[in-house]
């Protein structure tokens, strides 16, 4: 493909993630492979540079722009060489019209531009959330020995975790398919150390969807005690069982739970937990350096939702803990009302039984009952992260 047909094929892609945003369709990486599969006369240099100015362009646009073409317009207000690209040549872009309207550049939508804000999320502390996600992964000490450490990273605040440049195609190393690695963002790490699982004991995953977590869990127990994954997406959890045996947690259990009757198919784990982790569903404001266009999906009405569930899941999870249990809340949101305020709101419902404990962890700052970490300040994802211990 010519630079110019690459920028053309930029456009029409675009167009179709402004109608998959629009309508709670495919993700933006779906809609670019799938335009690719269908276009096999390009290469892996096309497909490469032509996802870049598509993320570039989705990264600049705060609100949904009208057009692919007006976004790919706005890239190229900065960028003499892209401009320059719109000559109407075959498969080119037309060339840019006098007063043609290019998008607005922003973070977000107005509303949770708004709503950031007063969560404490501002300037460099918004613009880092559309950054370029790094590349961390974490050491799987059930499989220590297995296979070296990949070269080539450096290590990042998490007792096990590493960090590579980006394009480093770590799922084509020996580490990799050995189970002797997992590819999981610092701050996933982190707030499983929150949890502090130890060996011979008794804890719950409540929404351990593929198992990110529970996998680093099984890991901190060092494959000893009771481990319960449970999520209510079937197809999610599915993928569980063969990430545990890859990663040697033989250990976990899983259960599929009917959402609202959670309490009652835990009813055998009623006060039984050492540790239950809520990772809570949430508006994932602190992952959109992965999925950008995340941002023009979310309404203020999933948002109540996901604020409503969260609420409902702590109380679930409380039910679960043993006294002189823990209990920790994570986020990968920025917003208060999916965290501090949430938090609090549960302290407030529970009463004196439960106390907060925040954890100690090397990275983060503290946020109301718990703590936050934030892309600017801690280079990873943006988490919010709270523990309460049932005395
Ligand atoms: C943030 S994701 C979990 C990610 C996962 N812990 C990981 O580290 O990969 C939230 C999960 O909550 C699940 N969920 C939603 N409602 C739930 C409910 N009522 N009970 C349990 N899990 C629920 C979703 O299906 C989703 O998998």
């Amino acid at each position: 493909m010519t630079p110019a047909a690459r920028v053309q094929a930029a456009i029409e892609i675009l167009d179709l993630v402004i109608a998959a945003a629009r309508n709670n369709g495919a993700p933006a990486d779906r809609i670019v492979s799938d335009w690719f599969k269908s276009r096999r006369f390009a290469g892996s240099g096309d497909r490469r540079a032509v996802r870049d100015l598509v993320f570039r362009a989705i990264r600049s646009c705060g609100e949904v722009p009208m057009t692919g073409r007006a976004a790919m317009l706005l890239l190229a207000q900065d960028d003499a060489t892209l401009s320059g690209l719109f000559d109407g040549s075959r498969h080119a872009p037309e060339p840019i019209r006098p007063d043609e309207p290019a998008a607005e550049r922003g973070i977000a939508p107005a509303w949770l531009v708004d709503a950031l804000e007063r969560s404490g999320i501002e300037g460099t502390e918004a613009s880092a959330l559309l950054d370029r996600a790094p590349l961390d992964i974490r050491v799987n000490t059930l499989r220590s020995g297995s296979a070296e450490v990949p070269p080539g990273g450096e290590r990042t605040a998490a007792p096990n975790g590493w960090r590579y440049p980006h394009g480093t195609a770590i799922e084509a190393t020996p580490a990799w398919t050995t189970g002797t690695i997992e590819v999981q963002d610092t701050g996933s790490q982190l707030a499983c150390e929150a949890v502090a699982a130890r060996a011979g004991e008794s804890v719950i995953d409540l929404c351990a969807g593929g198992g990110g977590k529970t996998l680093a869990l099984a890991a901190a127990m060092d494959g000893s005690g009771r481990l319960l994954a449970t999520d209510t997406d079937r197809t999610r959890l599915s993928r569980l069982p063969p990430r545990a045996e890859r990663a040697g947690a033989g250990m976990i259990e899983t259960r599929l739970l009917d959402p609202n009757r959670e309490a009652e198919q835990l009813s055998d784990w009623q006060g039984q937990a050492d540790a239950v982790l809520v990772d809570a569903p949430c508006s994932g404001t602190g992952t959109w350096r992965r999925n950008p266009e995340a941002r023009w999906r979310l309404t203020p009405a999933q948002l109540q939702r996901y604020v409503t569930v969260q609420a409902r899941l702590l109380d679930v999870a409380a039910g679960l803990v043993r006294p002189g249990g823990r209990l920790v809340y994570v986020t990968c949101s920025l917003l208060d009302d999916e965290g501090a305020t949430q938090a609090q709101a549960f302290l407030d419902r529970a009463g004196s039984g439960w106390t907060a404990e925040p954890p100690v962890l090397p990275a983060g700052r503290p946020r109301g009952p718990g703590l936050r970490l934030t892309p600017a300040h801690d280079g990873t994802d943006g988490f919010f992260i709270a523990r309460f211990r049932l005395l």
